[in-house]
């Protein structure tokens, strides 16, 4: 049980599918609470579907998964997921991320306000604030949706490539929120080609054509990310 307790997902034999197409086989993994895991692998191997079954919103087709987190995960999608039209203000589109706490009138408090202010704060877009989501560039829209993210104050935070698009600048800024993310007790999970955020992670999966690879850590991030500096 103290072995569990300080897992925030145990996958045990995972598979899942899109229709009769079978995308993730045998997938057994222990995401650790409280820490960053890196998902990484090449493209099609099957990160985001493994992003979306932690999320919960991809069921399996066997196997199990066993929550030891608390709150709802919070899932952020890349930011070509998301509409440029959206006619949406970036603190709009923070606050957004506050909903599943408001209460039955759906009435905003001057905590959730906070947190709003805080979060996008901590992303560097506060002077951003009042701005239309669709008149930012694309760093600063995945910086508003990261913020989006942390504003709703889960403890498994799940994250679909947040450095893509990010200049130097930024991706530093978001490692160092995710580091300490830990300490205050959010889990964090996230897919990435960045060669540098996986080895920052404290833990990685790796994932080859929908199966965990089970070669030593380094050595696959070696190979599947490319190195930053070539
Ligand atoms: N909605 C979908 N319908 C059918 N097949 C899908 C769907 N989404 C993904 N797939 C397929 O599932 C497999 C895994 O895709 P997934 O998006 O999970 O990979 P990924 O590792 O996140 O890729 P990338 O690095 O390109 O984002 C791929 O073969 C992909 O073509």
């Amino acid at each position: 049980m103290e072995h569990h307790a300080r897992k925030a997902v145990i996958l045990h034999k995972i598979t899942a599918s899109y229709g009769k197409r079978t995308v993730l086989h045998d997938v057994s993994a222990e995401i650790p609470a409280h820490q960053v895991t890196a998902l990484v692998g090449p493209n099609g191997s099957g990160k985001s579907t493994l992003l979306a079954l932690l999320a919960g919103v991809h069921p399996p087709d066997t196997g199990t998964v066993h929550r030891h987190h608390r709150a709802r995960p919070a899932l952020v999608l890349q930011r070509s997921a998301v509409s440029d039209a959206l006619p949406l203000t970036v603190r709009e589109t923070v606050a957004m991320g506050r909903w599943s706490h408001l209460g039955p009138i759906r009435r905003f408090t001057k905590h959730d306000r906070a947190v709003v202010e805080t979060c996008m704060e901590r992303m560097g877009i506060a002077d951003l604030a009042g701005r239309p989501l669709g008149a930012l560039s694309g760093g600063q829209r995945q910086r508003a949706l990261l913020a989006q993210g942390l504003a709703q104050e889960s403890d498994l935070l799940l994250l679909d490539e947040p450095a893509t698009g990010l200049d130097a600048a930024s991706r530093d800024t978001m490692a160092d929120v995710l580091a300490g993310l830990g300490a205050e007790g959010v889990t964090v999970v996230h897919a990435t080609h960045d060669a540098d955020a996986a080895r920052q992670a404290g833990h990685r999966l790796v994932l080859s054509e929908g199966r965990l690879s089970s070669r030593p850590h380094n050595a696959a991030v070696a190979e599947e990310v490319p190195s930053a500096t070539g």
